[in-house]
């Protein structure tokens, strides 16, 4: 038996005015959501417990069974790994968006126009900076997904204790990047990351990707926004917490990033942006391959409902779930799989960011004990036989289920 765990990244929301009291999950047209939630086991989910604001990056490591208090550090080094940047011990990794400021560095865009193409070439420039009186210290910058990028930071006396420079919304200046702890090293990178972040607007203002952007009438990315400082994390191998081999299928470098350090084999896929205009198509053929492979176990995460919310963006909210329901419509009968479809957390349309709110949550297979929820969706789940349960939760019930859990006791 294969266990596999669908992750529709910020899927769930809160009742919308618009969808006359529905969330977009409830509105959308999800026959064959449905028709699992009808074939299976249902509940509700807090992915770390209940009210607490969960990131992608502590929910999947909850839901994978990884005390997120213990083993996250920051999301930069997750990020970092998901785009191949090998952290080592002593580097410090922060998650980065590429964005948009004017010229008194005001931010008037976050995400600079949710920008798609050109972040290679942008990445070598800030790669070729150097931080004068900070020589020993070395720059690794690598684009990620979209607007995110990555940077890491080698050398010499540098600390995770530092605060985010992204100030979150728009109208403001990058905020002072500031020590959190008082030490010598982290008022050391402090100050390398506000002088990164200054150089950052004067090499890249100028930049030809930028000018064609501005000539187009897009967001130049002239501003790189620090956040999620972390050193290296010690995060234990799936294969050797669980026993099974384990791959991963995820859009943006966060999502590879935790595949990577809990050692699951992390498949690309062409095509996969991480918005609502991804390839589902591709994606489906990649997870219908990859469970034709030897693995016990595939996490598949899937982003565009979170970039919709993010966005306040309630029709694209809407049409991305009706096409990941019809994706789902054209997955072949999975016989001997213990088959769980959920969401990491609630992205609210209304709030444009995560909240604490728990997600539906539903597993089917063999062996399941099936529940009278006729329908997948925040309110009905809460009716379902799982009732409510936390990320935490998750990997134990889905290994009993795949018979693979060791007894606790004689
Ligand atoms: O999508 C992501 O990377 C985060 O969930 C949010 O990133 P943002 O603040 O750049 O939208
Ligand atoms: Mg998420």
């Amino acid at each position: 038996m294969k266990g596999v765990i669908m992750i529709i990244d910020g899927m769930a929301d809160r009742p919308h005015e618009k969808l006359s009291g529905k969330t977009p999950l409830e509105a959308a047209e999800t026959p064959n959501m449905d028709r699992i939630a009808e074939s299976g086991v249902n509940g509700i989910m807090d992915p770390i417990k209940p009210g607490v604001r969960a990131g992608s990056d502590t929910s999947h490591l909850s839901i994978l069974g990884y005390d997120p208090y213990s083993v996250y550090t920051g999301r930069g080094p997750f990020e970092a790994a998901g785009v191949g940047v090998d952290v080592k011990p002593g580097d410090i990794a922060f998650r980065c968006n590429f964005a948009t400021a004017d010229e008194n560095l005001v931010i008037t865009d976050r995400r600079a126009g949710r920008i798609r193409s050109g972040t290679s070439e942008i990445a070598r420039t800030i790669n070729s900076m150097e931080i004068e009186g900070f020589e020993d210290v070395e720059i690794i910058f690598r684009e990620s997904t979209g607007h995110r990028a990555v940077l890491v930071l080698r050398g010499p006396d540098l600390a995770d204790s530092v605060s985010d420079a992204d100030p979150k919304s728009e109208g403001k200046p990058p905020k002072k990047v500031k020590s959190t702890d008082g030490s010598p090293e982290s008022m050391r990178t402090a100050e390398i990351l506000n002088m990164i972040v200054e150089r950052s607007y004067e090499v890249l203002k100028d930049h030809p990707v930028n000018l064609k952007r501005i000539s187009e009438g897009e967001a130049p990315a002239n501003i790189i926004l620090p956040r999620g400082a972390g050193a290296v994390p010690d995060v234990e191998k799936f294969q050797t917490r669980y026993g099974i081999r384990a791959a991963c299928i995820a859009e943006t470098g966060l999502i590879k990033g935790i595949g990577n350090l809990t050692g699951m084999d992390v498949i690309d896929v062409e095509g996969a942006t991480g918005g609502i205009d991804t390839d589902l198509d591709g994606i489906r053929e990649a997870i219908i391959s990859t469970l034709n492979d030897d693995y016990d176990f595939l996490l598949i995460n899937i982003d565009g409902a979170d970039e919709a919310g993010h966005d306040g963006d309630l029709e694209g909210k809407l049409e991305f779930i009706e096409k990941v329901d019809a994706m789902l419509g054209d997955m072949p009968e999975m016989d001997d799989v213990c088959f769980i479809l959920t969401a990491d957390h609630s992205t609210p349309v209304s709030v444009m960011d995560h909240t604490g709110d728990p997600v539906p949550i539903v597993i089917t297979g063999p062996g399941v004990r099936v529940d009278g929820v006729k329908s997948f969706g925040e309110r009905a789940a809460a009716a379902g036989g799982l009732c409510r349960i936390r990320g935490s939760d998750i990997m134990d019930i889905l290994l009993d289920l795949m018979n693979k859990k060791d007894k606790f006791g004689a």
